[in-house]
């Protein structure tokens, strides 16, 4: 500015004060340059001596000038629109901006390199044929290390057995699997067991150097996969007497999402839990690992036969065999328009994929994991069919029945085909579907129904076209089922969303069922008697060995203690349902 008031002075001193206001008035106006350019011949016959002419010719053509006149005309303006100060206590904002301090302090580091750690010297006794020896120095912190070390069984020497995904080794890029461990901060590990070593890691502060002997094989750089797979059993490595190292596992519950991070090593998968911060992946068994594993517990597990007597049926409690003792039939009651096949007699029950009870161990229903890929249905699209599963007399009547009644045009329930004879008041695709005997017949054999029963000689199903048949109304279909048909339900065509509706206690059941009523089996009428003692251990019992058997294949387990606010649980999670991105089999993602 100080230069650009100067020069101002110095045109003034040579032009006349109307030529400074010509200058000012045309300065805004394109014409400026040509202003200035027409100057000299203007001033020509006030100047004598010719250098002057030059001079001034020179100066008025300078670009510079004309900046300079622009900046002077932009100063003018302000002090014109004389303005005042957004604030008087500048000072102040300092405390504020504090960070600039470290901001700066950052600066200066940089700027003088001072970041590179600082290397130990080499060590003068390498011989000539330990010339590929590598010392790697990294700084200890909170996190692991995320490398695995092992002894090799031929040759005796420490080699690294893993490197975790994502783990501090791993974004080092320094250390590498098969590479053989010599020293760690000059102390010789040959002679040391591995958990020696690692004693000598974790007492180790700040850096830390290493001396190893490079593998020949370089790790080909491998692309972060992008697999994601649902977790469909309990995992805690602590509890594991198989992975090679405790604390390289990755705990993870029933329904996690895991990023599988590596499938290098067949048996011991990597990965990491989805949306977890921490970078570093941790082991987790293999699917093939997983299901040869369960297969042997099986084997132990029904040799010694953990039997136990529940309502009058034998129950063999074990991951691989299921034999429900609570199957019944019964006709549709009161309120009733799904046909529910009812779990309390066996005799007349049957679904198109009941379970054999001959059938033992299927490797392929072995719950390990299943591969998932987000989903969000469109708007318009059809809804995903709501599955309710749970103990006889838990409440799903109850809570379908809310559900329909708070929004009949947005819920509505699966019509059932019946054998049985219509009554006055009833319409044929209203209460049931009314259909002969044959027919009822021929739709099993075509695998038409779900699940289907035999009451007093009259057929009752449930058919897929009726579920079809609500879905394609646009409507949110309710179902209930016995868990075992959840597995043919399971269609890119259903997207089933299958919730688990849980007893409480039994001291809660006593407290809020105290007006509630069971449908009794017995009845021909279907009508209902109050709950008793045993039917609340039944409940519970039931709850949990189904939770056991099928629990990997439910998405939200509903307690229904009290009925108001499961509703409302229930009620808000079919709205997410609706709206928001949910995992679901990868396969119901590519049609
Ligand atoms: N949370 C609750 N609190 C109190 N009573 C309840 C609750 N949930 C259900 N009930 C009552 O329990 C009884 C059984 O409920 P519901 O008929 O809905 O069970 P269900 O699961 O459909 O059983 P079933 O398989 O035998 O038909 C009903 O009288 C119902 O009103």
């Amino acid at each position: 500015m100080h230069i650009c008031l100067y020069v101002y002075s110095y045109i003034q001193a040579f032009i006349s004060p109307r030529a400074v206001k010509t200058i000012c008035f045309f300065f805004p106006s394109s014409g400026l340059y040509e202003l200035l350019a027409a100057l000299p011949s203007q001033l020509h016959p006030h100047v004598s001596c010719p250098e002057d002419n030059t001079f001034l010719q020179d100066m008025f053509g300078e670009r510079s000038l004309h900046s300079l006149v622009k900046i002077h005309e932009r100063l003018q303006h302000y002090d014109k629109s004389k303005p005042v100060p957004i604030l008087d206590s500048a000072a102040a904002l300092a405390c504020e901006v504090s960070f600039i301090d470290s901001l700066l302090s950052v600066h200066d580091t940089v700027a003088q390199k001072s970041y590179d750690p600082e290397l130990p010297p080499l060590p003068e006794d390498i011989d000539d044929d330990e010339d590929s020896v590598k010392i790697i120095r990294l700084v200890k912190n909170k996190e692991p290390l995320g490398a695995t070390i092992m002894r090799d069984e031929h040759t005796g020497a420490i080699l690294v057995a893993r490197i975790m995904r994502g783990g501090a080794a791993d974004r080092s890029g320094l250390i590498h699997v098969g590479d053989e461990l010599k020293e760690v901060n000059g102390i010789p590990v040959d002679d040391k067991k591995p958990e020696e070593i690692i004693r000598i890691l974790a007492q180790s502060q700040g850096a830390i150097t290493f001396k190893v002997v490079p593998s020949i094989k370089e790790e080909a750089p491998t692309k972060e996969p992008k697999m994601f797979v649902k977790a469909l059993f309990d995992y805690d490595p602590k509890e594991d007497k198989a992975i090679p190292c405790k604390e390289a596992g990755l705990a993870f519950k029933k329904g996690s999402i895991l990023q599988i991070m590596s499938q290098d090593d067949a048996t011991w998968w990597q990965a990491k839990v989805e949306g977890d911060a921490n970078p570093r992946a941790g082991l987790i068994p293999s699917k093939q690992f997983q299901e040869s594993h369960e297969a042997e517990v099986f084997v132990t597990e029904s040799c010694g036969g953990v039997c136990q007597v529940e309502s009058g049926a034998l129950v063999l409690v074990c991951k691989q065999m299921y034999l429900s003792p609570f199957f019944h039939s019964e006709p549709a009651a009161g309120f009733r328009r799904s046909f529910r096949l009812s779990r309390r007699d066996k005799k007349t029950n049957k679904s198109m994929y009941e379970c054999k009870k001959s059938e033992i161990y299927d490797m392929a229903d072995v719950p390990t994991y299943e591969e998932v890929a987000p989903y969000c249905r469109r708007s318009g699209a059809k809804h995903r069919l709501v599955v309710l599963v749970g103990p006889t007399g838990v409440g799903l009547n109850e809570l379908k029945k809310k559900l329909l009644i708070s929004d009949p045009q947005h819920f509505s329930v699966t019509i059932p085909h019946t054998t049985r004879a219509k009554r006055n008041q009833e319409t044929d695709g209203v209460e049931y579907h009314f259909i002969s005997k044959h027919l009822f017949e021929t739709d099993i054999h075509n695998n038409k129904f779900i699940e289907y029963g035999e009451y007093k000689g009259n057929f009752y199903g449930t058919s897929l076209d009726s579920i079809r048949s609500v879905l394609s109304k646009n409507k949110v279909c309710l179902l209930d089922v016995q868990p075992h048909t959840l597995k043919h339900l399971r269609t890119s065509e259903f997207k089933p969303y299958v919730v688990f509706v849980k007893p409480p206690s039994v001291e809660r059941l006593r407290e809020t069922r105290k007006s509630g009523k069971m449908i009794s089996a017995k009845d021909d009428k279907g009508s209902s008697k109050p709950f008793t003692e045993d039917d609340f251990q039944v409940m519970v019992s039931t709850a949990e060995t189904m939770e056991t058997q099928y629990g990997h294949l439910f998405e939200k387990i509903l307690v229904n203690d009290d009925l108001s606010e499961a509703f409302a649980e229930l009620r808000l999670a079919l709205k997410k349902v609706e709206t928001e991105t949910q995992w679901v089999p990868v396969s119901w993602t590519q049609s």
